[in-house]
């Protein structure tokens, strides 16, 4: 059985899934509000030829059919930035506001982070984590190229996430002054990634599965103990495993002061699954959202909103 063979009982339309997953990926930038209007950003590359469409869901959103979105004037002076249409979901969906102090617990290379500057209007504090040193010079040269003045970068595993210098006043014992929100864009097995990177099963395997699932429960519980009360939660992942997905919410609503709550979104998907194999999980995970690959043309995704306790 491959691994996409799995989730034959999961997925609405099987077949249609299969063929959208051997399918490339269409290429796909976002329009830098913090340097670019979406005229400005458009009339550049018509500028340099580079034919553009519009995605139904959103203006400063568009596929280059003809085009990969890195070598061009546009993106060089820093206002468009490749990012996939799904990978665009949970900053929206963290919705943070201008002047509010945010932590993105797994940043690198940043195509969220500075997609939450740009919502944040490049105000406030962005807190960008990552424990791999290396991917982290590709998110400060990402900051650096479109134009992110509000953002410090911390190199730490984000399970055991610390601020102490800046702790006196700090909300827990761990020196974390309370963030409004937090996004755990976590690290995964990656199988909605299978258009982008056709290798991506090469090295799956269900026991790499079971210990990443570990590493995403202990960075959601510290995500959560990380904000504020009412204060939000995103978690995503571009993965379709329910033991990454729904199962690392189960674990986290029985183990937080935290709940599921229903959010808007623009692209098309199912709702989470309450039961895998023998697991029965906690119902509100069907407030979460699936995309898989042939919802929107797009990878798979996976995506939930959380809001911690009062
Ligand atoms: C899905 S990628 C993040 C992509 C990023 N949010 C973006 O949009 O560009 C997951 C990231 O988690 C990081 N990571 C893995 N384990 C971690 C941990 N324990 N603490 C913090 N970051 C971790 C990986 O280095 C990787 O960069």
């Amino acid at each position: 059985m491959t691994p996409l063979e799995r989730y034959e009982s999961l997925v609405d339309d099987f077949e249609a899934f299969r063929q959208a997953c051997e399918r490339p990926l269409p290429s796909v930038v976002r329009v830098n509000t913090i340097k670019a209007t979406v005229d400005r950003a458009t009339d550049a590359l018509d500028a340099e030829g580079i034919a553009h469409e519009p995605t139904d869901w959103h203006p400063g959103v568009f596929r280059l059919p003809n085009d990969s979105p890195g070598r061009n004037w546009p993106h060089a002076h820093g206002w468009i930035h490749g990012q996939e249409e799904v990978s665009n979901l949970p900053a929206r969906v963290l919705d943070p506001q201008p002047g509010e102090r945010v932590w993105d617990t797994c940043a690198a290379p940043g195509s969220k982070t500075t997609q939450l500057a740009a919502l944040m209007d490049d105000r406030g504090l962005l807190v960008g984590n990552d424990n791999n040193l290396g991917r982290l010079s590709a998110l400060r040269h990402n900051a650096e190229r479109l134009g992110v003045t509000n953002l410090v970068v911390t190199n730490q595993d984000a399970r055991n996430f610390s601020l102490k210098p800046l702790g006196e006043n700090a909300a827990d014992d761990r020196g974390v002054d309370a963030f409004d929100r937090v996004l755990v864009d976590a690290p995964c097995s990656c199988e909605g990634t299978i258009r982008k990177n056709p290798d991506a099963f090469d090295t799956w395997s269900l026991d790499h599965v079971h210990s990443v699932a570990g590493v995403q429960k202990g960075i959601l519980r510290r995500a959560i103990q990380a904000t504020r009360p009412g204060g939000t939660v995103v978690y995503s992942t571009c993965t379709f495993a329910p033991e990454e997905n729904e199962a690392v919410l189960d674990h986290v609503l029985d183990e937080e002061d935290c709940r599921l709550v229903d959010f808007e979104t623009p692209l098309d998907g199912v709702p989470g699954v309450t039961e895998w194999q023998d697991e029965a999980y906690d119902p509100s995970v069907e407030k979460a959202l699936r995309i898989y690959p042939h919802h929107n043309d797009t990878g798979g995704f996976f995506c939930a909103k959380l809001e911690v306790g009062a």
